[in-house]
């Protein structure tokens, strides 16, 4: 195994077997193609985005890189280890956070997981007082090691979780959504800490996330797939092009008026005073912005980024007219 193939993925495929009811006792089997043939290798130090709408294949191509699934067909290597056959001596290389899902121990206090994960790893002392110290101070956690859990606020929790997940030193981290229903402060501090981990520890990212923002700030390529496919490999602002991805002005006036007229934004709503203008995701809003502000009586005003999702309807009504 090399650098450029840290984890490698070779036709990869998952079918799921689901049964269905088809009437009164009789039950249908349907199978389900959750990953399909999907090929890619991220190189070590990577950080890369996973992106895709509900029910892609996202969630189970990560448990498959995890070992927890094992693929129907193709090869699958991360660290030149089979996940599914050595998923224990994987399990000491690998970190992984669910978003949506907590490994911490709910009714204790957030160090118990801390020293039960010292012990389950079998983490040298030293490794894990400097790992620790270190995550407490970039999480900012030294307050909420005595608290219990459940007393913690989402994004707390999001922090203990990314620290937990990180004590034995692993070489790859699988983050599902870790920014999900966090607020802008929570957010900022997880990106800023995810983005110091990959420069200093040159530790390998794959990143989940419906969060466009997440991919712009940390990842300098994205993947996208969609019904189990490998639909597009490369940067982010590919991705935007491939999609004609638009920002949108949220425009609070003074009072109800007529459509902004300032190319080349495109009035997509009207609600008494606030409009909201559409404009190429590649352009910078400033210039417009200073456009609205000298021809019309601005009160407030924000920017909207693109959702993965109308990204990717955008970049699929590009290919079918294509
Ligand atoms: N254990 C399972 N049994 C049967 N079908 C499954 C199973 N796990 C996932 N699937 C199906 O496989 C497809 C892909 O699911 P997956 O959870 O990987 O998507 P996802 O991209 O992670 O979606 P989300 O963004 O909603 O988490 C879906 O159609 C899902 O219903």
């Amino acid at each position: 195994m090399q650098d450029s193939d840290f984890i490698t993925l070779e036709k990869v495929e998952k079918v799921f077997e689901v049964r269905k009811k088809a009437g009164f006792l009789k039950r249908e089997r349907r199978q389900v193609r959750a990953v399909d043939s999907i090929s890619f290798t991220v190189a070590r130090g990577e950080m890369v985005g996973y992106i895709g709408p509900n029910g892609a294949g996202k969630s189970t191509t990560i448990k498959m890189l995890t070992g927890i699934l094992m693929p129907s067909a193709g090869r699958l290597r991360v660290a030149g280890i089979d996940p599914s056959r050595e998923r224990t001596r994987l399990a000491h290389r690998i970190g992984v956070v669910f978003g949506q899902r907590t490994t911490l121990w709910w009714d204790l206090p957030l160090i118990d997981s801390y020293r039960l994960a010292h012990r389950m790893y079998r983490i040298p002392d030293a490794r894990y007082r400097e790992n620790l110290d270190r995550c407490v101070e970039l999480l900012e956690l030294g307050a909420l090691l005595d608290v219990p859990v459940r007393q913690l606020s989402l994004g707390q929790r999001m922090r203990g979780d990314i620290a937990a997940a990180l004590l034995h030193d692993p070489e790859v981290l699988y983050l599902d959504e870790p920014t999900i229903g966090l607020d802008v402060v929570s957010k900022a501090k997880v990106r800023g800490f995810l983005k110091e981990l990959n420069t200093e520890r040159g530790t390998t990212v794959l990143l989940t996330t419906h969060d466009l923002q997440d991919i712009e700030q940390l990842c300098s390529r994205v993947m996208v797939i969609d019904h189990g496919r490998l639909m597009y490999d490369g940067p982010l602002a590919g991705l935007h092009e491939a999609g004609e991805g638009e920002r949108t002005l949220v425009v609070d006036l003074e009072r109800e008026l007529p459509p902004i007229e300032v190319p080349p934004c495109r009035v997509v709503r009207v609600e008494g005073p606030r409009q909201w203008l559409a404009f190429p995701a590649g352009q910078s809003a400033a210039p417009l912005v200073a456009a609205i502000a000298a021809a019309y009586p601005l009160v407030d005003l924000s920017v909207r980024e693109p959702d993965i999702e109308a990204v990717i309807a955008k970049m699929y009504a590009e290919k079918a007219v294509s």
